[in-house]
């Protein structure tokens, strides 16, 4: 059973202690290019909370805008639109005292320990220099608080007088942990914390990450494109996808039961640790639109396997109805891309360009398949505009054939099962059947 979750039934139904209310935020990266560009989307709409003590995993293919979020939550880029919300105060509109306030109690440990720290700078400087930004307490004191911090961390006292390049880069992570902590703060942005390490550290990093969380009651924003890490380490996990938030929900349950298609086809890609579940590969057609341009309805919709099919064409035979998709996908890419320098000076001399055209992609496509005449007349009313070099017409000729809600309609954020998980899929609507029923169809 679905529904659909507003900002406000959000709120109320927030569990426990909410820490970070996150509503509706849009981060947007103009490029002052060229004239009429679109911004890049990175982060695109995005709605969520988290509780106190918990640790939150943001995963999602290069991208997607995990960094971006990251970055805009601890306001080291500016928000397009939308809120932030830090113990109930919006972030995104502070200055002076108050931000220097929150700048002690948001911290981040970056991915590539070597580029954040200052090679020029002792250990010791770089875990006192936010203590010495923010006037803590008298020298000698913030001396002793890093002597302790480098301990809490698992370094030695000696080490305060070494340079980063003395040290291994489990080691180096751990200077960059003993930074952050520095100012105690309640909430720390971890972007990729250990990807840069060799397997054997990332455990030990991982532990004295939880090791820190227990004791200090921190709250984590754990940014990993490892699934396995996330699995191991957080509570609930947030899914991305081209700057949307495509699902959210506790780490148990949608590691066991992906809700919604992208999640399905993410997962699908790591190998099952559990030998009595099989999962079977999800292989995606294409690669994710630009963020310049998304599509207008669901933001999966170009890709997604279990994508909702017009009436008409519901028992479609499934390899035909994904030749029509890649078919549309060709179209996409066709309008995207400039044709190339030397087409064009091959157009203007009035020769051949190299662009497969249609005479080839068409039998290519559609060769061996048994399509009804029908079906066939649409293919090639498109394809004939696509040969006059009009491909937005050719895509809105397939658009209005074979298009469907998840084309043009946003999907909200919908509640699946009864522990606050939440899937951007018109699938969840009741008038339609549920992707994992419709991804069953498809493996058998
Ligand atoms: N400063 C910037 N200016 C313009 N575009 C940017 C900027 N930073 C990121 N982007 C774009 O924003 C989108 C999201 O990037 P982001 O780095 O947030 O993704 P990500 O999921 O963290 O990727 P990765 O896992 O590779 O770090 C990408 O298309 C990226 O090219």
């Amino acid at each position: 059973m679905s529904t659909t979750s507003t900002e406000e039934e959000r709120s109320t139904e927030a569990r426990g202690d909410t820490i970070l209310e996150v509503n509706d935020l849009k981060t947007y990266y103009e490029d002052g290019g060229f004239l009429g560009s679109n911004p890049v989307k990175a982060v695109d709409g995005v709605s969520f909370d988290i509780q106190r003590g918990e640790t939150l995993g943001l995963v999602g293919e290069s991208g997607c805008g995990k960094s971006t979020l990251g970055r805009t939550l601890m306001r080291l880029e500016e928000a397009t639109a939308g809120e932030v919300k830090l113990n109930g105060t919006d972030i995104t509109t502070l200055s002076g005292s108050d931000l220097k306030q929150f700048r002690k109690d948001v911290q981040m440990v970056f991915q590539d320990p070597d580029s954040s720290l200052n090679e020029r700078m002792t250990v010791g400087e770089i875990v006192r220099e936010p203590l010495d930004v923010h006037d803590w307490k008298t020298p000698s004191e913030r001396r002793e608080r890093v002597r302790e911090l480098l301990e809490t961390v698992g370094l030695q006292e000696q080490h305060y007088y070494r340079y980063p390049h003395q040290f291994s880069g489990g080691q180096r992570q751990r200077i960059g942990i003993a930074r952050a902590l520095a100012l105690e703060p309640e909430f720390i942005i971890l972007d990729e914390p250990v990807s840069a390490l060799d397997v054997s550290v990332q455990a030990k990093i991982l532990n004295l990450l939880e090791d820190l969380q227990n004791e200090f009651g921190l709250t984590y924003l754990f940014i990993a494109h490892d699934l396995a890490v996330v699995r191991h380490i957080c509570d609930r996990v947030a899914v991305m996808y081209l700057g949307n938030m495509m699902e959210i929900g506790p780490a148990d349950e949608m590691f066991d039961q992906p809700a919604n298609p992208y999640t399905h086809a993410l997962l699908s890609s790591i190998p099952e640790p559990d030998p009595t579940i099989e999962r079977d590969r999800i292989t995606l057609r294409g690669t994710p639109p630009s963020p310049r341009d998304p599509p207008a309805g669901c933001p999966f919709s170009t890709r997604c396997p279990v994508k909702i099919r017009p009436e008409a064409y519901r028992d479609m035979d499934p390899e035909l109805w994904e030749r029509i998709e890649v078919f549309r996908e060709v179209l996409r890419e066709r309008s995207r891309a400039d044709p190339s320098l030397s087409d064009r000076v091959r157009k203007l001399l009035g020769r051949e360009s190299h662009r497969a055209g249609m005479d080839e992609i068409i039998p290519e496509l559609f060769g061996e398949l048994d399509v009804p005449s029908s079906v066939m007349t649409h293919i090639r009313e498109a394809a004939d505009y696509a040969e006059n070099d009009d491909e937005d017409a050719a895509q809105t000729y397939l658009h209005e054939e074979f298009g469907s809600v998840c084309d043009h309609e946003r999907p909200d954020q919908l509640t699946v099962g009864n522990r606050g998980r939440l899937s951007l899929c018109h699938r969840h609507e009741p008038e339609y059947e549920e992707p994992a029923a419709v991804f069953e169809t498809l493996v058998q």
